[in-house]
């Protein structure tokens, strides 16, 4: 199986036919050039031909895209449109080394061996054919894909219009179907420059999970990689943005903006902004929201092709690779669970007990580090006094917590003195549970990566929900006000420190059944993943 794939389509009503046999041939990106009629690579094109080229097979394109996303799931399906615009280019440039090409009719092996030679420029050395000719039955062409790619005979569109400095803008997080289409749609339609305008992550706090969503930065490298595999000859500006109109306020070159029918009302904003700044307004060029493949996996997602909805499929997968632990005993296989307060790691931690995993919180087991008689029991009275004792001299939490709490020298005196004598409990639990005959163990820790404590598990799981409804939970739950609150979750790291360090990120803020779905999830992947790696 190779990873990266070229399909040569020549025909895009055979696409629907050909789709699931790619899935036994690529695995991870496929690109997809649409090849019109060779006897025209002889003479020279004319841009007329290009306006006419692109109004005749730019819907393919966005065919293209629903189909292979409804079948393809896993593949990172971009249709190179450099071949789309002048149809006299004979070679194909891609950003990675195409290691299969598939062609949808017989070629004579000549002509298959020249194809190779010359117009592949990135191809491995080791680059191999396979050809996926499936007779056609039935007349029904796919809606958007002409049979033919001769565009003789097709009268142009006057409306159909192409620009030398297009505009689009978005989140762009982790690229999907409806990003590639709209992006298309503003190369397809770009002769010279296009600008792109990411917003930046400080513009995105109102968004649901934004916590997830990449950084800027890395959105934009991967925009520009996207973007310069479909059409390595236009100009391409990246720019992040800090207001929603971004350059377009500004820049007396743009001429056309791409939005979808969704941010439609954004462009008219764009152009009552340029019309203020005595700037030209923009033609708007408008996408619709792909609804084919916007099926909902739940009921809390929304029902339409989102980021939303993507970030919302990412709890519970395994969001990165965990880190050797060399120092680490093997068995058990220890996950730490953490998350800010009322988070709901305890709720977690019970589905996972649920599923077979041994759980041991450590909230818990701290509390016992310090009662009468136990090893923290009198350096803790030594330094905070008498005052936290109850009438029956056992340490009063909530006497404690209210000094702690309040000030964070007093928090890290407290930890100094409980944690060491903790982490040996920790310990002696996790050999007890594993001896127990549990594989994996679960150590339910709020203050995790504080406590550097993250070298003593195998992976970190972290639960998070948006601050305001932990303000709300912890009011309720812990009757504390609202600035109090806020000051102890302020005390342990927020959500996007968490998302940094975890291998697994679920959420509470749904209904129990949704957070349950997402540990199930979680932990059948992780099943999946300590069987290839032979860890159990
Ligand atoms: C490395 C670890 O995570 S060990 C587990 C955390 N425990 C510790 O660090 C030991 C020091 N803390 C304590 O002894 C107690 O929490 C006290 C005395 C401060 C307060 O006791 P209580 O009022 O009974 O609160 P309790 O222990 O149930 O903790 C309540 C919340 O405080 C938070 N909390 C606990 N310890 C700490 C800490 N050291 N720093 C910041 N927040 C903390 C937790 O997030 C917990 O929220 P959760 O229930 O949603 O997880």
């Amino acid at each position: 199986m190779a990873r990266i794939g070229l399909l040569v389509l020549t025909k895009p009503t055979k696409l629907e036919r050909i789709l699931p046999a790619i899935n036994q041939h690529v695995n991870s990106t496929l690109y997809v050039q649409l090849y019109p009629g060779r006897r025209r690579l002889q003479s020279l094109p004319s841009s007329s031909e290009t306006v006419l080229n692109v109004q005749h097979h730019g819907p393919a394109v966005i065919s293209i895209y629903s189909q292979a996303t409804a079948v393809c799931h896993n593949l990172d399906v971009r249709v190179l449109l450099a071949g789309i615009k002048d149809p006299f280019i004979s070679t194909i440039q891609t950003r990675k080394q195409i290691e299969v090409v598939i062609f949808d009719c017989l070629f004579h092996k000549d002509e298959v061996d020249n194809f190779l030679k010359s117009c592949l420029l990135n191809a491995t050395q080791t680059c191999h054919v396979v050809t996926l000719n499936h007779p056609p039955h039935g007349n029904n062409v796919v809606s958007g894909m002409a049979e033919s790619f001769s565009i003789d005979g097709i009268l142009p569109n006057k409306e159909f219009k192409m620009y030398e400095n297009v505009v689009v803008g978005g989140t762009f997080d982790r690229l999907h179907t409806g990003h590639k289409i709209l992006l298309s749609e503003a190369v397809l339609r770009c002769t010279r420059k296009l600008t792109v305008g990411v917003t930046d992550t400080s513009m995105l706090k109102y968004k649901l999970l934004w916590e997830l969503i990449e950084p800027c930065s890395d959105r934009m490298c991967l925009l520009e990689d996207f973007l310069q595999d479909i059409d390595p000859g236009l100009q391409y500006d990246i720019v992040p943005i800090y207001d929603p109109l971004g350059p377009t306020r500004e820049d007396p070159n743009f001429q056309m903006i791409v939005v979808s029918t969704e941010t439609y009302k954004g462009g008219l904003k764009v152009n009552e902004c340029r019309c203020q700044n005595n700037l030209p307004i923009l033609d708007i060029h408008t996408v619709d929201i792909l609804e084919a493949v916007s099926e909902r996996t739940c009921d809390e997602e929304e029902d339409k092709i989102s980021s939303s909805n993507n970030r919302m499929r990412l709890l519970g997968t395994r969001l990165r690779v965990p880190e050797a632990r060399p120092l680490l005993s093997r068995k058990p296989y220890v996950i730490g669970l953490t998350g800010n307060i009322a988070s709901g790691k305890s709720s977690v931690g019970e589905h996972l007990r649920n599923l077979g995993a041994g759980l041991l919180n450590c909230d818990i087991l701290a509390h016992g580090v310090y009662t009468k008689g136990q090893t923290c029991y009198e350096s803790i009275v030594q330094h905070f006094g008498k005052e936290i004792l109850d009438d029956d001299e056992e340490i009063n939490r909530k006497a404690l917590g209210a000094i702690v709490f309040k000030n964070k020298e007093q928090l890290d005196k407290l930890n100094g003195l409980v944690w060491p004598v903790l982490l040996d409990r920790v310990k002696g639990q996790i050999k007890a549970l594993f001896e127990a005959g549990h594989q994996i163990v679960v150590m339910e820790a709020a203050v995790l990566l504080q406590a550097g404590w993250d070298k003593h598990v195998h992976e970190i799981w972290a639960c998070i929900i948006p601050p305001e409804e932990a303000v709300k939970r912890l009011q309720e739950r812990n009757n504390l006000t609202e600035s109090d609150a806020r000051a102890r979750i302020a005390a342990l790291p927020s959500n996007t420190e968490l998302v940094a360090k975890a291998h697994v990120v679920v959420s509470t803020y749904w209904s129990a059944t949704y957070t349950q779905k997402q540990v199930a999830k979680a932990w059948k992947a992780l099943q999946l993943y300590l069987t290839d790696n032979a860890k159990l």
